[in-house]
């Protein structure tokens, strides 16, 4: 059978403007490949400018990559899909507070994100709305509120409810808790276990907390200068990690 997500060869590279002539290129990701099932949490670690957040990007569609292929549940992506597989994998950025437009009302906010991507009538949106508030512990009377009347941890719940309305089957957590202090982490983590065991849910935890990515991610990509260094089971990883990078990473070297 097919995995959930495989990914080829991946390759990105990035023109930067250096003074008035001069052009350097900056590979974000070199032939990345890996793959993930149904119900499964994979982590991606690495240091500052390893092409982490370029791989998100690329799984959603934000960014084009120069080579390779996204198959999702065996069939080959492209960007003139997105549309189609924009339901699939969902995207939960950094700071909850700056990714929610403090202009407009929850309900808004959510109604805009099945009005883009179904065809739901407004009163069958209206319950899907204020369904994906009550999964992840917001309440009803929430779809009135401006997002800057939450707290930072049902700020998180909302962009929770905001990744999960479309019923994906992956969502990118990319540095997605580090704001959040650890009681609020933990609740959200909870949350995210919780939802990942009643939905088959698949992770891709990108995250410098190794500590957070051996509480619940399966399996392990290590990253370095846009290449995977390393894989595997993160318990087994973590334990004996065989690359320098990983080492430095863990501290050890
Ligand atoms: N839009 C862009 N234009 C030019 N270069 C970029 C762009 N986005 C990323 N890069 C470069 O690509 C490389 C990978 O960046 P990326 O943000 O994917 O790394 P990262 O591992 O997510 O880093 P961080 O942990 O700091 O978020 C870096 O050298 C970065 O400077």
């Amino acid at each position: 059978m097919s995995h959930l997500l495989e990914v080829v060869d991946l390759s990105k590279s990035y023109r930067k403007q250096q003074g008035l002539f001069r052009q350097t290129t900056v590979t974000a990701l070199d032939q990345v490949s890996f793959s993930m099932n149904a119900g499964e949490t994979l982590a991606v670690v690495g240091e500052t400018g390893s092409g982490k957040s370029t791989l998100a990007k690329v799984l959603v569609g934000i960014e084009q990559p120069d080579q390779g292929e996204i198959r999702l549940a065996g069939q080959s992506v492209t960007l003139s899909h997105y549309r189609k597989y924009n339901h699939v994998i969902r995207y939960m950025f950094q700071d909850a507070e700056r990714a929610l437009n403090p202009s407009q009302k929850v309900g808004a906010m959510l109604d805009d994100v099945l009005r883009f991507s179904t065809v739901l009538d407004e009163k069958q949106r209206q319950q899907k709305v204020l369904q994906s508030l009550q999964q992840v512990g917001l309440l009803d009377e929430h779809i009135g509120f401006y997002p800057h009347m939450f707290s930072a941890g049902q700020q998180q719940r909302l962009a929770l409810a905001r990744a999960l309305i479309l019923d994906p089957k992956i969502l990118i957590l990319d540095e997605a808790l580090t704001v959040l202090d650890p009681t609020l982490r933990a609740q959200i983590v909870n949350l995210l276990l919780e939802l990942q065991q009643q939905r088959s849910l698949s992770y891709l935890l990108i995250s410098k907390n190794l500590r957070l990515v051996r509480h619940i991610s399966d399996y392990c990509l290590v990253m370095q200068h846009g290449k995977v260094v390393e894989s595997g089971p993160t318990e087994q990883l973590l334990l004996q990690p065989q690359h320098p990078h990983t080492k430095k990473l863990m501290g050890l070297s």
